[in-house]
């Protein structure tokens, strides 16, 4: 673990004073100053920074010995630091290619999380193969991917194969990026095949799963997983959806202010999906993404007890709310910096 001395100047002064006046807090003044740190980089956008760099984060990690320091994008990274962990969300082929560079020559610092894998995240088709190769099935219940389709280019064609690919409607349809920009997060919902050529490529089209008007965020870091309810799009039933035509564009409806974790749901709707469950598709996935920081997004089929589907998932989601994120995370940075410190101590 490359640590830094914290407080060293002052120390001596307090070990001089210390010498005779051994109170409560001079000790404890001393344990701190001792104490080393745990240096992490971060280069994360404004608006990630506000969401995720809380004070009450800094000051638990402060207390903890973790110490978090911004990166300055128009510094070499080697001339940074000396970082025990960089923790990023930043896009463009640029940034990629510099911490690729940088995970090369400083194999001794833990890149939260490798840009390659988090590419994979950036991609909405690719996004959701790991779930969907898993063909998770067990005794507590089935996790799938809606039925989907891409659509590159060319809208005029998109009726016809929605047919050939057997869709059926309604059609969630999403931006092919998925790259946290607004317009990544720009969905719309098709009730009738004809208006489907008004939809703008690139395209991921998903079949509309009924739910209940509730979704599961499954947050991940780590080895730890909090699960918590939002709402969601509600039921479309086949009455409305012979009644209506047309593509909508929908807001942000699972955004962090749709809490349903207090709301009087139907247990039918509202029960958590089982843990046991979870944890293996969990473990999987971040086996399988080679990534330690992510959520999904969870639906359970309406009236189907057991069978989910997993229809998002993203990249350093917003941790900020998820609850005990501060000790969640500030253990996970903590146990990271201590398997570094064995590593290196059996070398
Ligand atoms: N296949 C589906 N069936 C039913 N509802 C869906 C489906 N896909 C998306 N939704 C609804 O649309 C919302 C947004 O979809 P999605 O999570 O894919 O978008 P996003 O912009 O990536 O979200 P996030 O803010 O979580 O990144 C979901 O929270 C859910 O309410
Ligand atoms: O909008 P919320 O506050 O809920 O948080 C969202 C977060 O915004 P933040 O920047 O404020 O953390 C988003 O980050 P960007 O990709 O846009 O950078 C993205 O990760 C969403 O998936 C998060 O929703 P969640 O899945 O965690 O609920
Ligand atoms: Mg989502
Ligand atoms: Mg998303």
């Amino acid at each position: 673990m490359r640590m830094k001395e914290e407080f060293s100047r002052d120390r001596s002064d307090e070990e001089a004073e210390g010498e005779e006046t051994t109170s409560q807090f001079s000790v404890g003044v001393l344990q701190q100053q001792q104490r080393k740190l745990a240096v992490v980089g971060y280069a994360l956008t404004s608006k990630k920074t506000k969401s995720f760099l809380q004070p009450k984060l800094e000051g638990l990690a402060r207390n903890k010995g973790i110490l978090f320091v911004a990166i300055d994008q128009n510094r070499p990274l080697s001339e940074q630091g000396p970082f025990d962990i960089v923790l990023h969300k930043l896009t463009g082929k640029e940034w990629r290619q510099i911490l690729e560079e940088y995970r090369h020559t400083h194999p001794e610092v833990t890149v939260l999380d490798p840009p390659d894998a988090i590419q994979h995240l950036h991609n909405r088709q690719s996004m959701l193969q790991c779930v969907a190769d898993m063909n998770l099935s067990d005794s507590y219940g089935k996790v799938g991917v809606p039925k989907q389709l891409v659509i590159k280019r060319d809208a005029s064609s998109i009726p016809e194969a929605v047919t050939k690919a057997g869709l059926s409607l309604p059609i969630v349809a999403k931006p092919l990026v998925a790259d946290g920009s607004a317009k990544s997060h720009e969905l719309s919902l098709a009730y009738d095949q004809y208006s489907l050529r008004k939809l703008e490529p690139p395209l991921v089209l998903q079949e509309f799963v009924n739910h209940g008007g509730v979704l599961f965020k499954v947050y991940i870091v780590g080895e730890t997983i909090k699960v918590v309810r939002r709402f969601s799009l509600p039921d479309i039933t086949k009455r409305e959806l012979s009644r209506n035509a047309g593509v909508f564009q929908f807001p942000r409806v699972s955004c962090a202010a749709a809490s349903a974790d207090d709301a009087d749901l139907d247990p039918s709707v509202g029960e958590l999906p089982p843990r046991p469950l979870l944890e293996r598709l969990a473990k999987e996935l971040r086996r399988r993404l080679g990534l330690r920081l992510f959520n999904l997004d969870i639906i359970r089929e309406h009236g189907a007890r057991d069978h989910f589907y997993v229809i998002d998932i993203n990249y350093f989601p917003g941790y900020g709310k998820m609850p005990g994120y501060e000790h969640i995370f500030t253990d996970f940075l903590l146990s990271l910096v201590q398997s570094q410190y064995k590593k290196r101590s059996c070398q």
